[in-house]
């Protein structure tokens, strides 16, 4: 990064935890925040929240202690900040996280710290939902306070080179077998129907991205047995969006199935834990043959240089 530069680049993604108290820290306020759970009144959300994560904090745990207690959220964006660092000249990387440490504050007083005025936005979610993207950005801006000039970078699924990114991550889990013998799902993290219904974007811009994806991989001749989408980590009764994962895998008995979690850009307990661990166990008792999951685009190089055609940054 050169000395005089005076623009930041602020990647913006949800956080994850690095121990059970952060667990809980995490589970608190993401059950807080109005985006997720839409209930007006702050009083009965931060009830319900309380409720919600006394009941759920010791089995989430459990799920942790099986990734080694923390999530991989953290040490993997910490390696895509310093990659970006490294790689770019006119803008320094930071990252906020909405519900564990480094939360925006800490970035905010960082940025006066250095007199930094120019701030480009970067949310982590490849598809705009109000639960990620709207929650990261009101954050931010509520403490940023009409104090610097903010850029906010839009969804970016359409993007060719992130695109190349994951079509690599797709290619490389297989590279070892015939791809025909795979059938691909696309697995996206869930929403509540009633998100969508009250305007959401999420599932249309997921169901456009599957498609981008399968004409990118038709057009560089990779293909699959079947190509599918299904979505992930339901949470309480209400109805999620479908179909639910674990309904997609009972197709595929004595066949191969392979994973990509298509609305993450860093591998999470989601991907490590429900994906590799949950999702495999029933695999393995609906008698898939060959279950694999695909890695996130993480820190790749080729994501280095998707982010810098996404933000206009050299
Ligand atoms: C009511 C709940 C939830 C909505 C809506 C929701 C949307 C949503 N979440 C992600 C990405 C991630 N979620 C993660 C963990 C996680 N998510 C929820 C609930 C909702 N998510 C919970 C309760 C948890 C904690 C784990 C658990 O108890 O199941 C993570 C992992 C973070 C980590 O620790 O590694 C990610 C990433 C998206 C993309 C999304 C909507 C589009
Ligand atoms: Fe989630
Ligand atoms: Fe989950």
């Amino acid at each position: 990064m050169s000395q005089v530069s005076k623009k930041a680049l602020v990647l913006l993604n949800m956080g994850g935890a690095r121990n059970k108290n952060e667990l809980k820290m995490f589970l608190t306020n993401m059950f807080n925040d109005k985006n997720i759970l839409t209930v007006k009144s702050n009083f009965l959300r931060s009830m319900i929240a309380k409720f919600i994560v006394t009941s759920r904090l010791n089995s989430a745990w459990e799920n942790y202690e099986e990734i080694g207690g923390f999530s991989p959220l953290n040490p993997l964006t910490e390696k895509l900040v310093d990659k970006l660092n490294k790689s770019l000249q006119e803008a320094e990387t930071f990252q906020v996280m909405r519900y564990t440490p480094p939360f925006a504050k800490e970035c905010i007083n960082q940025l006066k710290e250095k007199e930094i005025k120019d701030v480009i936005l970067l949310p982590l979610y490849p598809q705009y939902s109000t639960t990620t993207t709207k929650s990261s950005l009101e954050d931010f801006e509520q403490v940023a306070k009409n104090e610097f000039n903010l850029t906010i970078i839009e969804p970016f699924y359409e993007n060719e080179i992130y695109n190349q990114a994951i079509i690599n991550s797709i290619t490389k889990e297989v590279s070892n077998a015939r791809t025909e013998d795979f059938n691909l799902i696309f697995s996206a993290h869930g929403l509540p129907q009633k998100i969508v219904d009250a305007g959401d974007p999420y599932e249309k811009q997921v169901n456009d991205h599957v498609e981008i994806l399968s004409k990118l991989l038709e057009k560089k001749g990779v293909k699959f047995k079947s190509i599918s989408l299904a979505y992930q980590s339901k949470v309480g009764p209400m109805k999620w969006l479908e179909p639910a994962l674990d309904k997609e895998l009972e197709k595929y008995k004595d066949d191969n199935v392979l994973i990509y979690p298509i609305a993450f850009i860093i591998d999470n307990s989601e991907t490590d834990f429900e994906l590799s661990i949950e999702y495999k166990e029933e695999a393995d008792k609906i008698g898939i043959k060959d279950y694999r999951v695909c890695k996130c685009v993480n820190d790749d190089d080729i994501f280095i240089e998707a982010i810098k055609d996404i933000t206009k940054l050299n």
